[in-house]
């Protein structure tokens, strides 16, 4: 089931159109949306807000029209922006708090809706101190806080692994993973960092320019190619081994294709595992490792990306 449609929707500033007829279903679960800086992300997000009006086109968030239910899409969302937007002199305690009343709990699930979050997003410890002093990687987890204090079907999360170093980006990742594995939360979280995505999502939407790349589950994305990736070595403690393989191999008719120590064969059916096994071991080597090589994300981008525009995109 999806929980937004969009269709043909189009956003177009004086100089920029950051919305270019973007039509596309987004489903249930945890869903990336990627794409370089300007590729229209936020633009996407604030239009399915309600805080944003479109130039053309029409969208619907959890069966509710965008042009006429704002408010009822704003009670069943949680956003996490994109920029700092924490006020410094408050704690984190106080500001989840406010931000659960706004919502319109009553003070005493309030407050306890507060105590859980913050415990989620692992910040009981400091949050009673100012924000003002907290580290970057503290008020990422603060902004993911006030976003699912209210206990939303669905939650937008733009950028939220900006600025971490690779083990805040790591526990980030994890923590939004566990926003749809632990409450049930569908979640729409963009990034330029297209590795990120691999693990983290279930299904993964690509945009550049404002319009549609590919809209493909992770699985998809990611499937078995029909190469096989091989590694050898020499019980006798050679050092040629990968060379002696890749004659043996292309003495038997397979095509070979090397990358410093690792082989990749094509493979025509079932019967290749077993011909590059005999292969190897008539050899007089071992099979250090046999299998499917995978589609990597970045590499679908990179093929479907317009010249000049990668520069942008950080494939780690
Ligand atoms: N209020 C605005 N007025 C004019 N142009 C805008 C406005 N907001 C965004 N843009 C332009 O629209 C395009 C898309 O911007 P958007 O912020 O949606 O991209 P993004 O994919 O979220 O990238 P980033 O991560 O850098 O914010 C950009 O060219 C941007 O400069």
């Amino acid at each position: 089931m999806s929980t937004i449609t969009i269709e043909a929707l189009t956003k177009r500033y004086s100089r920029v159109t950051a919305l270019d007829q973007l039509t596309v279903d987004v489903p249930e679960g945890v869903c990336g949306l990627v794409g370089a800086n300007g590729a229209g992300k936020s633009t996407l997000i604030k239009i399915l807000l309600g805080l944003s009006t479109p130039t053309a086109g029409r969208a619907s968030v959890l069966g509710y029209d965008i042009a006429s239910h704002g408010p009822e899409i704003r009670q069943l969302v949680g956003y996490m922006p994109e920029h700092d937007c924490l006020p410094p002199d408050v704690s984190a305690a106080e500001f989840v708090m406010h931000m659960a009343r706004i919502s319109g709990l009553p003070t005493g699930a309030a407050r306890e809706r507060t105590a859980d979050t913050l415990r989620h997003v692992g910040l009981m410890e400091e949050r009673y101190r100012r924000m003002g002093g907290y580290s970057t990687g503290m008020k990422q987890r603060v902004k993911l806080a006030q976003a699912l204090v209210h206990d939303p079907k669905l939650v937008f999360l733009d950028e939220p692994t900006n600025g971490l170093d690779p083990v805040g980006r790591d526990e980030m990742l994890d923590l939004i993973r566990r926003i749809h594995t632990k409450f049930g939360i569908s979640v729409l979280v963009t990034s330029h960092l297209l590795g990120e995505l691999e693990r983290t999502s279930d299904h993964v939407i690509i945009i550049d320019g404002g319009r549609l790349l590919k809209s493909r589950s992770t699985g998809e994305l990611t499937s078995q190619t029909h190469t096989l990736i091989l590694e050898v070595l020499d019980p006798a403690g050679g050092a040629d081994a990968a060379d002696r393989a890749q004659a043996s191999l292309e003495a038997s008719g397979l095509g070979v294709r090397r990358a410093g120590e690792l082989m990749y064969v094509p493979a025509t059916d079932e019967s290749t595992f077993d011909s590059i096994r005999d292969t190897v071991a008539h050899a007089g080597l071992g099979l250090v490792r046999l299998q499917r090589d995978r589609h990597h994300i970045a590499e679908i981008f990179a093929e479907n990306t317009p010249e000049g525009s990668q520069d942008h995109v950080v494939t780690g």
